[in-house]
């Protein structure tokens, strides 16, 4: 396996850190002052499943003012989430990459919450999160839902809704009987290029039975854009969560979001804020060999 090529002084190894949101899994890299290039085929490589380390994608931590995305849309949150997905593309936003993200910065002493929380540059804008325990909980951008339409699995055609959080989705609520266990996710889904024309998530949700203590319960599988399915997006379950309450009728509440990798938890509160929690954890440190 070749790791990324040398990009000063013949630097050819890279230290890392393993973590994951929910079963959704990101290789960290850090490099505070921006000094890393890392090209799509790098990114690809570093999250090969076979001959890489593995993830869904790559979180790059970096100064904001180190780096022209960073500097860009923020001045006033000191550390931006490079995010990439595992085929190397760009993406604005990752709501579960936020979390782990923030649980390296304040683990690895790079950071320290103040008491709003600590504010994350990401290329959708600056989100704050806020540790509780095992938990951390993100104040998201606003999810923004505005047309119908459609995605496709082999023959089948399910309707949709269009939600940008940020980053694209698509949420399609299942109904007459169709299980989620029942779609084949191995290939892409099929979706209307017109109105996405970066690519979109797509995010196929069922009603659960109530649980106490929340006010919606829904059970949902993801096909990523650049990813492929994923056990859980933050993104993704921020949309289902809004088109939940929509469609319930509510103008708060909290709904709670099962994807494979566990639970996600999605809370529009009476301040107009919208929240992702959900736990974030570091599972390994490491360094590439070149
Ligand atoms: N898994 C992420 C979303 C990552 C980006 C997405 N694949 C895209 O291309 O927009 C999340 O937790 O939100």
């Amino acid at each position: 396996m070749r790791f990324p090529e040398p990009t000063s002084g013949g630097e050819t190894q890279i230290k890392f850190t393993k973590g994951h949101g929910t079963g959704n899994d990101f290789v960290l890299v850090s490099d505070p002052d921006g000094a890393l290039t890392l090209t799509p085929a790098q990114v690809a490589a570093l999250c090969d499943r076979r001959f890489g380390i593995g993830a869904d994608g790559v979180l790059r931590v970096v100064r904001t003012a180190k780096d022209p995305d960073g500097a860009a849309v923020a001045a006033d949150a000191e550390w931006f989430m490079d995010y990439r997905n595992a085929d190397g593309s760009i993406a604005e936003m990752c709501g579960n990459g936020v979390r782990v993200f923030t649980r390296f910065l304040v683990s690895s002493g790079l950071a320290t919450p103040g008491p709003a929380g600590l504010p994350v540059a990401t290329r959708a804008g600056v989100v704050v999160a806020v540790l509780e325990g095992d938990s951390i909980r993100v104040n998201m951008p606003t999810p923004r839902v505005y047309a119908a339409s459609t995605a496709t699995t082999g023959p089948l055609t399910f309707p949709g809704i269009a939600v940008d959080c940020g980053n694209p989705h698509l949420v399609c609520v299942l109904h007459d009987g169709v299980e989620l266990p029942s779609l084949d996710l191995t290939v892409a889904p099929g979706f209307d290029p017109a109105l996405f024309r970066s690519g979109v998530n797509v995010e196929f949700a069922v009603a659960a039975e109530p649980i106490e203590g929340f006010d919606l319960h829904l059970a949902m599988r993801v096909y990523e854009r650049g990813s492929g399915e994923t056990l859980s997006c933050g993104s993704g379950a921020l949309a289902v969560g809004a088109v939940a309450l929509r469609d319930a009728g509510r103008s708060t509440g909290t709904v709670a979001v099962d994807v494979p990798g566990g639970r996600l938890l999605v809370t529009h509160d009476a301040d107009d804020r919208w929240w992702l929690a959900g736990p974030a954890v570091l599972v390994a440190n490491g360094e590439t060999l070149g």
